[in-house]
């Protein structure tokens, strides 16, 4: 909770340290006029008010810039009011709008900043404004120093500094009231228009100091807070805050240097465990993919086994479901099932071969359910999922149960249902295992009865019963169609 606070303070304190720094440089821009023109009647320390009043009409700039470089505003024009102080005159516009635009035509080619008249009107000094008209008069300054300095020889540049500024104003008007120097302190090195200033004693050396430190104060981010207050507060002095600021700099600097390494090891590792891990990550993707290139040759092979185990066991195949006998039938005529798919029938009208004997691929008895059929059929509704044509259909005299086995009784179990149910669930599912592929399913259901086709998927026939059927032949049978196309 005291970091706002703090923050607060620290924002006030700067803006008033702005403030307090404007003033100064606007003090050190009164004060350079007056010694290039002459008195002007400003208070030691004009307000912003005051200042812009006593330019207005441009003759104090025009005669500074004409003195730094004669003939740089050709023509001037004269005040007529002589006599009158800044206070009380009133200027001609058309004194206004010569003077001060021949003014900043003169500036500009000095490459020095300027401002727009209209900063310099009545009653429009904006935020800023006043802060552009002492730029303007301040760079000035450093030219006529640069020249004075160089001769005018060599490349000239502003260059606006704060720091220098604010330590030159409080300087200068410390000096203004000083006599003969005690020391001197070159700071060219600092400024190349700055020429040698000269400290005059110890209290000056503590303006310089105190500038330091007012400056240290603005530019602070990583100090320790307390310092500042101490200082604030007039506990330490501003030579102890410059030591001590230095002091904690040279730590920081010590500890930044220290972190820095740290990082810099860090880092290294970092990159070095990075490219191992790379480098593992490589070769596990080469496995992965190496092994997603087996396991899709293993699909082929193992789909390739299926189905020519499916053709082996034979293209066309033959089971025989026996239905469980009716109460209303007299006898069982089935003799003997076996598990080779024989099945043995027995005439009992017959006293001589009596036995009839039937090959199948395989025979279902009375008892086997709908499961341990469609397991048979099973098999080939993959093939049909590796794109082979596959036909399941029932054949046998009326009420022999092909629909029993094909469709399943109206029980609602789901293991009663049918081949045709298990089979679509099968296509079904085996879809959407397989991602490497895409299938189109369309499904036929049809019943040729009396050579008459009909569509069972349609409603209206579908709903109607089949007549009562003659038992004789094999006229009757209904058929399956799975009709998939390949898989894409
Ligand atoms: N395996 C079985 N277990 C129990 N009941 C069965 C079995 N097979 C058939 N049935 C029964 O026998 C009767 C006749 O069966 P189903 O209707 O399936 O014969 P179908 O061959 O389709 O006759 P149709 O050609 O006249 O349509 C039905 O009542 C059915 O429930």
């Amino acid at each position: 909770m005291e970091e706002p606070a703090r923050v607060s303070f620290r924002d006030g304190r700067l803006a008033s340290r702005k403030a307090e720094e404007a003033a100064c440089r606007r003090f050190q821009a009164a004060l350079w006029l007056e010694k290039m023109s002459g008195p002007l009647g400003l208070p030691s320390e004009p307000t912003e008010q005051q200042f812009v009043s006593c330019l207005r009409n441009g003759l104090v700039l025009c005669n500074a810039i004409n003195k730094i470089q004669p003939g740089a505003v050709p023509k001037v024009v004269q005040n007529q009011s002589n006599g009158l102080t800044w206070e009380n005159q009133t200027p001609p516009a058309y004194q206004y709008f010569e003077n001060i635009r021949n003014f900043l035509v003169a500036v500009n080619e000095f490459k020095i900043p300027s401002f727009e008249a209209s900063d310099i009107e009545r009653d429009n000094l904006e935020a800023g404004s006043v802060g552009k008209i002492v730029d303007c008069i301040l760079g000035l300054k450093a030219y006529h120093e640069w020249k004075q300095f160089n001769g005018g020889n060599g490349p000239w540049k502003y260059m606006k500094s704060p720091m220098v500024s604010r330590a030159n104003s409080i300087i200068s008007s410390n000096m203004s009231g000083k006599g003969s120097s005690v020391k001197c302190l070159d700071m060219s090195a600092t400024s190349e228009r700055q020429p040698t200033i000269k400290i005059v004693d110890q209290t000056s050396e503590d303006f310089l100091v105190q500038a330091i430190a007012d400056c240290l104060f603005n530019s602070k981010e990583n100090i320790d807070q307390r310092i500042f207050d101490s200082w604030h507060n007039g506990t330490m002095g501003s030579v102890e805050l410059f030591n001590k600021v230095i002091s904690s700099c040279k730590q920081d600097q010590q500890e930044i240097k220290a972190l820095l390494s740290r990082t810099k090891q860090e880092f290294a590792s970092f990159q070095s465990q990075l490219q191992k891990d790379l480098v593992q990550l490589g070769f596990q993707i080469q496995e992965l993919s190496s092994a997603a290139v087996g396991y899709h040759r293993a699909i082929k092979e193992n789909r390739n086994l299926h189905n020519m185990l499916q053709e082996l066991k034979g293209n066309i195949r033959v089971f025989c479901r026996v239905r469980p006998t009716f109460v209303s039938e007299e006898k069982c005529l089935i003799d003997y099932i076996g598990g080779d798919g024989t099945l043995i029938i027995l005439d009992p009208f017959k006293t001589q071969n009596a036995r009839k004997v039937f090959q199948f691929n395989k025979v279902f008895g009375p008892h086997v359910t709908q499961e341990e059929v469609y397991r048979e059929t099973q098999p080939l509704i993959r093939s049909v999922m590796d794109g082979y044509n596959v036909c399941i259909f029932a054949y046998g005299q009326t009420g022999s149960g092909k629909t029993y086995t094909m469709c399943g009784p109206n029980t609602g179990s789901a293991k009663d249902v049918g081949i045709n149910s298990k089979a679509l669930n099968d296509l079904f599912q085996i879809s959407c295992t397989r991602d490497d592929m895409n299938y189109d399913i369309h499904v036929q259901m049809v019943e040729i009865y009396n050579e008459q086709v009909r569509d069972l998927l349609i409603e209206e026939t579908s709903t109607t019963k089949y007549p009562s059927m003659p038992h004789f032949g094999f006229l009757c049978f209904k058929q399956l169609f799975l009709d998939y196309d390949k898989p894409i």
